[in-house]
C-alpha cells in the first residue's frame, strides 16, 4: 500500500519567530535547501529568487521560508510583510500600472536592487525600483496563489485518494475478515486434515497388517488346496473302497441273516434237546445232601454207596430184648437222583441243578427246595454263606441266569426280571421285600391264565446279579428282625423266593415266560420229638400240615388224579405252578447225621423217597 504524502507538522516549519529578523541568520540554510531540492524549479518560482544576494526588504522583515512538495516549487522566500505589498500594489495600481505587464523583472539602471545605493534626491529611481518590486512581489503572489491553488487540487485528489484509499482499506479490511474467516475454516479444515492424516496412518498400519494377514492366508489357502487335491484323490479312492466294502457288508449281512436263522435253529434244538435230557432225567428230581456232623468225622449209621453217588443206607442197630440172640442191623435203602456226602462242596451241588436253571430261561418253570429236619442244612443249601466258595443254589443261579440271559441277547433275546420274596409262617404270608410293619393283605390269587400272584406283595424289577443279592440280604433282614420277636422263628417258616422271567426274540417274533421258584422250607420235626405246646404246637402243626400237603400234592400229581389238593396249604397253593405239570421240580432232602436225629432223617428219607417215586408229567414250555 502507497504510503499519502504527509503534510509536514509545525514542527517541521519555522517558526515566525525562528525566522523573524531577530534571527536573519535563518534565511541562508533555507536558501541553501532550495539549491540542494533535486526537484526541477518552476520559472515562475526561480523568479521569485531574487538574485542570490540579500533583499534589504527581506532582511527587515522575517522572510517567510516554507517548505512545499508536490508542487514541484522550492522554497519561496518571500520578501514584504503582506501589509506592506497591498500597499504597494494598491499605489501601482493607483499609478495605473498593471502588474502583469510588469512582471518581466526590468533591471533599473540605478538604485535597483542590488544596483548602486539611489541618491536621497533620486526619488523617480527609488519608486521605479518599488515599482520593480511590487511587480517582483505581485509575481510571487500569483505564483503563491497558483501554487496554493495546485496544493487545493492535490489537496482534493489527495482526499479523493484517501476516500478511495479507505474504502479500499474498508474493503481491505472486509477481505482481511473474510480471509480470516477463511483462514479459521481452513484452520478446521487443517485439523480435520490432520485428524485424516493420522486416521490414515492407523489404517495403513491396520492395512499393512491385514496385507500381511492376507499374504499369510494365501499362503495356508495355498497349501490347503494342495491337502485339497490329495484328500479329494484319497476320497475318491475311498469311495471305491466304500462301494467294495458295501456290497461285501452286503454280502456279510446275507451271511449274518443266515448264521442268526442257523443259530435260531440250533439254540431251539438245543433247548429242545436240553428239555429231552431233563425229561429222561425225569421232571421231578431229589437230591440227598448229608451235612457233616459237628465234631466232623462219619456218621457210623449213614452209608452212601460211592459206586454211583445215588444210594444212601441208614443203617440201624437193633438189641436183642432178651440178650439170647445177637444185636441185629437194619438197613433201610433209599436211592435218589443223586446223594452229595458231608464232604460235598457247594459248586458239586450247583453243577447238578445249572441245568435246571438254563430250562428257566429257556421257558420252563422251575423250583427247587429244601426239605429236612430243623439243623439239617436246608439253608446253608440254599443260601450258603456269605464267603465265594459257600454260597449256595440261590446266589448262584441268580448269577448263572443273568450270564446265560446276557449271552442269549447275543441271539436276539431280551429278558425282564421280577423279584419276590415271601415267607409263610402259620399259614400266613409276609413280604419279605418290604421293611415296614408287617403288611396285610397278602393273598394268593390265581388269574385267569393259572398264573398265581400274591396280592400287596413287594415284586421288583431287577436288572443284575447284585440286585438280586441286595434284595436277598433285605430279606434276610426282615427275616431275622421276625426272628428276634419270635426265637427261631426262621426254622418254622417257609421261605420262597421267587424270579419271574420274560424273554422275548423280537426279531424272531418269539416270548418266553417261566418262574424260577427256590424255597427254603421249615423243618420237619415231629411233634413227639419236640415236644411241642402252646404256640409251638401250633407252629409244628402248621409246617406238618403243609409239608404233609406238600406230600399229598406230589403224590396226586404222581398219581394222574384229577384233582390236586394245591390249596389244601399256603405253600402248596404258592408252589402251585411249580410243582404242576408244567415245571421241573428239584427237591433236596437234608439229612443230620446225628444219631440222635435217626428218626426224622428216616422219616425225611422215606418223604423224599415217595416224591422221588413220582412221575410228573412232561413239562411244556410257555412259549409264544
Ligand atoms: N454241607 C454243610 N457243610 C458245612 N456246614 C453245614 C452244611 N450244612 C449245614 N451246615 C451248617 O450246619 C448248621 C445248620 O445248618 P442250617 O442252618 O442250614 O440248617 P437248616 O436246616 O436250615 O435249619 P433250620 O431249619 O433251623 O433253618 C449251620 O451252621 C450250617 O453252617
Amino acid at each position: 500500500m502507497s504510503r499519502l504524502p504527509i503534510r509536514p507538522s509545525k514542527r517541521d516549519l519555522p517558526t515566525s519567530s525562528s525566522s523573524s529578523s531577530e534571527n536573519g541568520q535563518d534565511f541562508a540554510p533555507a536558501q541553501k535547501k532550495i539549491r540542494k531540492d533535486p526537484e526541477p524549479v518552476k520559472p515562475h518560482a526561480a523568479a521569485t529568487i531574487i538574485g542570490g544576494r540579500r533583499n534589504p526588504v527581506a532582511a527587515t522583515r522575517a522572510p517567510i521560508s516554507r517548505p512545499v512538495r508536490g508542487v514541484g516549487a522550492a522554497t519561496v522566500a518571500v520578501g514584504p510583510s503582506r501589509g506592506v505589498l497591498k500597499q504597494s500594489i494598491a499605489s501601482t495600481a493607483a499609478k495605473g500600472g498593471n502588474v502583469k505587464q510588469t512582471a518581466a523583472p526590468t533591471c533599473p539602471k540605478t538604485g535597483g536592487v542590488g544596483g548602486p545605493k539611489r541618491q536621497a534626491w533620486d526619488l523617480k529611481g527609488k519608486f521605479s525600483d518599488m515599482e520593480g518590486k511590487v511587480r517582483n512581489y505581485q509575481t510571487k503572489v500569483k505564483a503563491t496563489n497558483q501554487e496554493n491553488e495546485a496544493l487545493k487540487e492535490t489537496m482534493v485528489q489527495s482526499q479523493s485518494r484517501v476516500v478511495e484509499m479507505e474504502k479500499t482499506l474498508a474493503r481491505q479490511k472486509s477481505q482481511i475478515s473474510e480471509y480470516e474467516a477463511e483462514l479459521q475454516a481452513l484452520s478446521g479444515v487443517r485439523d480435520e486434515l490432520e485428524m485424516v492424516s493420522s486416521d490414515k496412518s492407523t489404517l495403513e498400519k491396520e492395512l499393512s497388517n491385514l496385507e500381511s494377514k492376507h499374504k499369510v492366508m494365501e499362503t495356508v489357502r495355498d497349501s490347503q488346496e494342495i491337502e485339497l487335491q490329495t484328500l479329494k484323490k484319497t476320497l475318491a479312492r475311498l469311495q471305491v473302497t466304500v462301494r467294495d466294502q458295501e456290497e461285501e457288508v452286503c454280502s456279510l449281512k446275507d451271511t449274518v441273516v443266515q448264521q442268526k436263522d442257523e443259530l435260531h435253529a440250533g439254540e431251539m434244538d438245543r433247548r429242545r434237546l436240553h428239555n429231552d435230557i431233563q425229561e429222561l432225567k425225569g421232571n421231578i428230581r431229589v437230591f440227598c445232601r448229608v451235612r457233616p456232623l459237628v465234631e466232623g468225622g462219619l456218621s457210623k449209621h449213614i452209608q452212601l454207596a460211592a459206586s454211583d453217588n445215588k444210594t444212601i443206607t441208614l443203617a440201624k442197630t437193633e438189641e436183642s430184648h432178651t440178650g439170647k440172640t445177637a444185636d441185629t442191623q437194619k438197613n433201610y435203602n433209599f436211592n435218589f437222583d443223586r446223594v452229595f456226602g458231608p464232604q460235598s462242596l457247594q459248586q458239586e451241588v450247583f453243577e447238578e441243578i445249572s441245568l435246571l436253571v438254563q430250562s428257566a430261561l429257556d421257558g420252563y418253570n422251575v423250583c427247587c427246595f429244601a426239605y429236612g429236619q430243623t439243623g439239617s442244612g436246608k439253608t446253608y443249601t440254599m443260601e450258603g454263606d456269605e464267603c465265594d466258595e459257600s454260597r449256595g443254589v440261590i446266589p448262584r443261579a441268580v448269577k448263572q441266569i443273568f450270564r446265560a440271559a446276557e449271552k442269549l441277547g447275543a441271539k436276539g433275546w431280551e429278558f425282564t426280571f421280577t423279584a419276590s420274596f415271601v415267607e409263610i409262617y402259620n399259614e400266613t404270608l409276609q413280604d419279605l421285600l418290604y421293611s415296614g410293619k408287617a403288611r396285610k393283605g397278602l393273598e394268593i390269587r390265581k388269574s385267569t391264565n393259572n398264573e398265581v400272584t400274591i396280592t400287596n406283595l413287594t415284586y421288583e424289577r431287577v436288572c443284575n446279579e447284585d440286585q438280586v443279592l441286595g434284595l436277598i440280604m433285605l430279606a434276610n433282614r426282615n427275616r431275622s428282625t421276625a426272628q428276634t420277636a419270635q426265637n427261631d422263628r426262621s426254622s418254622r417258616s417257609h421261605s420262597v423266593f421267587q424270579l419271574d422271567i420274560e424273554g422275548v426274540n423280537v426279531g424272531r417274533d418269539v416270548k418266553c415266560k417261566s418262574t424260577l421258584c427256590l424255597v427254603d422250607l421249615a423243618g420237619s420235626e415231629r411233634m413227639l420229638k419236640s415236644q411241642s405246646q402252646g404256640e409251638r404246637f401250633k407252629e409244628m402243626t402248621a409246617i406238618n400240615g403243609s409239608l404233609s400237603n406238600l406230600g399229598i400234592v406230589i403224590t396226586a400229581l404222581a398219581n394222574k388224579e384229577s384233582h390236586v389238593p394245591y390249596r389244601n396249604s399256603k405253600l402248596t397253593y404258592l408252589l402251585q405252578g411249580c410243582l404242576g405239570g408244567n415245571s421241573k421240580t428239584l427237591m433236596f432232602v437234608n439229612i443230620a447225621p446225628e444219631p440222635d436225629s435217626f428218626g426224622e432223617t428216616l422219616n425225611s428219607l422215606r418223604f423224599a423217597s415217595k416224591v422221588n417215586d413220582c412221575v410228573i408229567g412232561t413239562a411244556n414250555a410257555n412259549r409264544k
